[in-house]
C-alpha cells in the first residue's frame, strides 16, 4: 500500500505560555500542503526480522529505530499484533524546516497500518497514538485547516480555502533546531487572537499574524530574514517562516516567473494551494 504523506505550513504562531512538563502551549493555524513525501508498507515475508525500512531520495540521519515510521510501527506492536513489514520511504520534504515532514510520514504509518490490517482504531485513537510521538504528528491524522491549541494536539476546524493562492516555498540550506527555537521565546498571550485574524483578507495579515519564532531565528540566521523580505519584494500577499523554521514561504494571487532562479542555492518549491 502506497501514500503520500504531505507538509504543512503554519498560518501564525503564537507560544503562549511554559508547561510545567517543559514543553510550551502555542497558537497556530495547520494548513496542509502539496509537498509530498511517498511511504510504501508492504509485508514482510520469511526474514524473521519485524520490519525493514529503506529510505531514498533524501537522505535522513539516524538510525532506522530513530526513524518516526519505525517508531509508530514499534508503538502499534505493542497494542496490536502486527505482522513484519517491509517499508520503503521516499523523503522529498526536506527536514529541519518546520514543514512537519517526519511528523507527516509518522500519522501516515499510523492510517497505513489501521488500514492494511483492519485495526479498527478510530480517529481519536489514531490522534492519541500520533500525538505521543510527536507534537505535530496528531495534526495530520485527520489533516485538514485547524486551529491548533495545547502543545498543538487540540483541534477545532477553520473554514478557511486559500485555494485561489499559490504558494512559494524557500528552504535555505539551514536547519533548525526545534527544541533550541522555543529556548529562544519568551511566551505571552497575543492581543488578538489568531482565531479571529485568521477570519481577516490574506491582505492584512502581514500586519498582524506573526511567527513568534521569526524573532530568535531572524537574529541568529539574518539570511532567513532575507528571504521573507524578497517574496515581499517580488509580490506575496503574505509571507511567514513556517513553524520553528528555517523554510519560509510566500502567498501569491499569481504564479511566480524564474522562482528558482531567485532564490539560487535554496530548495524552492512553486504549488497551487489546496
Ligand atoms: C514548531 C512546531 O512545528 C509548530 O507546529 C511544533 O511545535 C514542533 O513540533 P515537533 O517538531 O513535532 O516537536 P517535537 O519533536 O514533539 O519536540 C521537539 C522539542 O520542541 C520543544 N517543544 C515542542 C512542542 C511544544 N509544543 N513545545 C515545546 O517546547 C520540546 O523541547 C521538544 O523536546
Ligand atoms: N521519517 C522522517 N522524516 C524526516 N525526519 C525524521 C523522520 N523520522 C525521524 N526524523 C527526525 O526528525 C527530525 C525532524 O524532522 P521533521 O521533518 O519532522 O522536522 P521539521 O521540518 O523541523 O518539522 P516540524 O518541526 O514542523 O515538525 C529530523 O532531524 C530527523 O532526523
Amino acid at each position: 500500500m502506497i501514500t503520500f504523506p504531505n507538509a504543512k505550513i503554519n498560518l501564525g504562531l503564537n507560544v503562549v505560555e511554559k508547561r510545567p512538563d517543559g514543553y510550551h502551549n502555542l497558537e497556530t493555524v495547520f494548513y496542509p500542503i502539496n509537498l509530498q513525501d511517498a511511504l510504501e508498507v508492504n509485508r514482510l515475508e520469511n526474514t524473521g526480522e519485524p520490519y525493514r525500512l529503506r529510505v531514498s531520495g533524501s537522505t535522513l540521519d539516524g538510525s532506522p529505530e530513530d526513524n518516526l515510521v519505525v517508531k509508530a510501527y514499534t508503538l502499534l506492536s505493542d497494542a496490536y499484533s502486527l505482522p513484519p513489514v517491509d517499508i520503503h520511504l521516499f523523503k522529498h520534504i526536506p527536514t529541519g524546516a518546520g514543514l512537519g515532514g517526519g511528523s507527516s510520514d509518522c500519522a501516515f504509518m499510523i492510517k497505513t497500518l489501521n488500514e492494511k490490517f483492519r485495526l479498527g482504531m478510530s480517529i481519536e485513537e489514531m490522534e492519541k497514538h500520533a500525538a505521543r510521538l510527536g507534537a505535530d504528528c496528531a495534526f495530520f491524522i485527520q489533516n485538514q485547516p485547524v486551529f491548533a491549541t495545547g502543545t498543538g494536539n487540540v483541534f477545532e476546524r477553520v473554514s478557511l480555502s486559500l485555494a485561489d493562492y499559490t504558494l512559494v516555498l524557500v528552504k535555505p540550506d539551514i536547519s533548525v533546531s526545534t527544541r533550541e527555537a522555543y529556548g529562544g521565546i519568551r511566551p505571552r498571550r497575543p492581543e488578538t487572537s489568531l482565531k479571529e485574524i485568521i477570519r481577516r483578507p490574506v491582505e492584512e495579515w502581514r500586519d498582524c499574524m506573526k511567527n513568534d519564532f521569526e524573532e530568535s531565528v531572524f537574529a541568529r540566521h539574518p539570511e532567513i530574514a532575507a528571504i521573507k523580505d524578497k517574496l515581499y519584494d517580488i509580490g506575496a500577499t503574505y509571507a511567514s517562516m513556517t513553524g520553528s523554521g528555517s523554510a519560509v514561504y510566500g502567498l501569491f494571487r499569481n504564479r511566480v516567473e524564474n522562482v528558482s532562479e531567485q532564490f539560487a542555492g535554496c530548495f524552492c518549491r512553486q504549488r497551487e494551494m489546496i
